[in-house]
């Protein structure tokens, strides 16, 4: 008589322990991210990525209304009991998107979520994108640089691209074996706001600093709901200083629900940098395509504006990649200070409306 075996069913991120951080050797997630998991999950981890970043927007714009009311508050002597309501529906309202993060699973549940979005199935993980274009930025510049040995403008162009090892942030890092191939050639240091493993460091992006001897710089202390800068050690801390040959921001300015830190992530990429460093940059398509307030030629004059230039870019059906190159050579635009209220009128890109149309989202990033 046949024994019957009790079938042990499909793995699905819902089987994986709320609270327990990944374990990345375990045959179960190896299966999950060769397999993309079983159909019907994946409505289920869009949603919950989805509503993710819609709570974490709402979170960032409530909390800029509360500190924007704060300060007009302490710079006034009166205040009224409108100003007083206004602030205790903006407390509550807080404390209502908080608990429903917490109900969602915060963001533990989020990135195991992400991490099934990485699946082959599901297009893979996107540094494999980058990858490819960096190996035939390679090839093409040492060609260049072996028939014209004497080009100096050649050579300092192409400088971090031909070193033997690219120093990479790879920021938002759920996997710290992404460039597992590319180890003898890429050196990443990987950060997040919460770490999934011990090789990535528990890190917000805004403070990195840019050497290990600056001091602790950050423009903007992340106030995320979950950071806990406790658990921090002062090596983390060292281990993850500028200047990089790479940063990879790879669906993590979305992530932010602050448009003023969005662009923030992006000119302290510039910052972190060495000299004609890449940055490479993911946004979900919707944000290039579909948005009221942003497109891709917004995006490239963003860059512009930082000293960027788009070395590749390339649009699948559900992302957009960009490897930007940081031009050292060109002069520095005229700065735009990080404003902390919500005003657009001392930026260079402010929110603008660009396309009208109906169902479009809100996206932005403003410098
Ligand atoms: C959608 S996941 C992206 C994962 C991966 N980079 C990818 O391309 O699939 C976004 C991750 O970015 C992280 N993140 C968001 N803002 C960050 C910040 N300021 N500093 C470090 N990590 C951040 C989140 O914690 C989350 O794990």
């Amino acid at each position: 008589m046949k024994s019957k075996r009790k079938s042990k069913g499909p793995v699905t991120a819902s089987k994986l322990d709320k609270n327990a951080s990944i374990d990345f050797d375990s045959p179960a997630l190896k299966k999950l991210r060769e397999t993309g998991g079983i159909k019907k999950e994946y409505s289920r981890t869009s949603s919950i990525i989805q509503e993710f970043h819609n709570l974490n927007k709402r979170l960032a714009i409530i909390r800029k209304k509360r500190q924007f009311h704060k300060s007009s508050h302490q710079n006034s002597s009166k205040s009224t009991a409108i100003d007083q309501s206004v602030f205790s529906d903006e407390l509550i309202e807080e404390k209502e998107i908080l608990k429903k993060l917490e109900l969602l699973g915060g963001l533990n549940e989020y990135q195991k979520a992400s991490i099934l979005g990485q699946s082959k199935l599901r297009g893979g993980d996107t540094s494999r994108w980058m990858v490819k274009v960096l190996l035939k930025l390679r090839n093409k510049i040492s060609t260049r640089a072996n028939e014209n040995p004497g080009n100096k403008t050649n050579s300092a162009i192409s400088a971090p691209i031909l070193n033997e090892k690219l120093k990479l942030l790879d920021v938002g890092c759920l996997d710290p074996f992404n460039y597992k191939k590319e180890f003898s050639w890429i050196d990443p240091v990987c950060i997040d706001l919460n770490s999934q493993h011990h090789k990535i460091i528990k890190m917000d992006f805004l403070s990195v600093p840019i050497s290990s001897l600056s001091p602790q710089l950050p423009a903007y202390n992340a106030d995320n709901y979950n950071s806990d800068s406790e658990t921090q050690s002062p090596n983390d801390e060292e281990s993850c200083a500028g200047p990089f040959d790479i940063v990879s921001l790879s669906l993590v300015v979305n992530f932010e629900g602050d448009i003023i830190k969005r662009g923030e992530m992006l000119r302290h990429s510039k910052r972190l940098l060495n000299p004609n460093g890449y940055l490479f940059l993911v946004l979900p398509l919707p944000c290039i395509n579909n948005s009221r307030y942003f497109d891709h030629s917004r995006l490239l004059q963003i860059a512009s504006h930082l000293n960027f230039t788009t070395v590749e870019f390339h649009h699948s059906n559900k992302l957009a990649y960009y490897l930007f190159q940081l031009d050292s050579l060109a002069p520095d635009s005229p700065t735009t200070k990080p404003s902390s209220t919500n005003s657009n009128s001392n930026l260079a890109f402010p929110k603008k409306q660009l396309h009208n149309k109906k169902n479009m989202n809100n996206f932005s990033i403003v410098i």
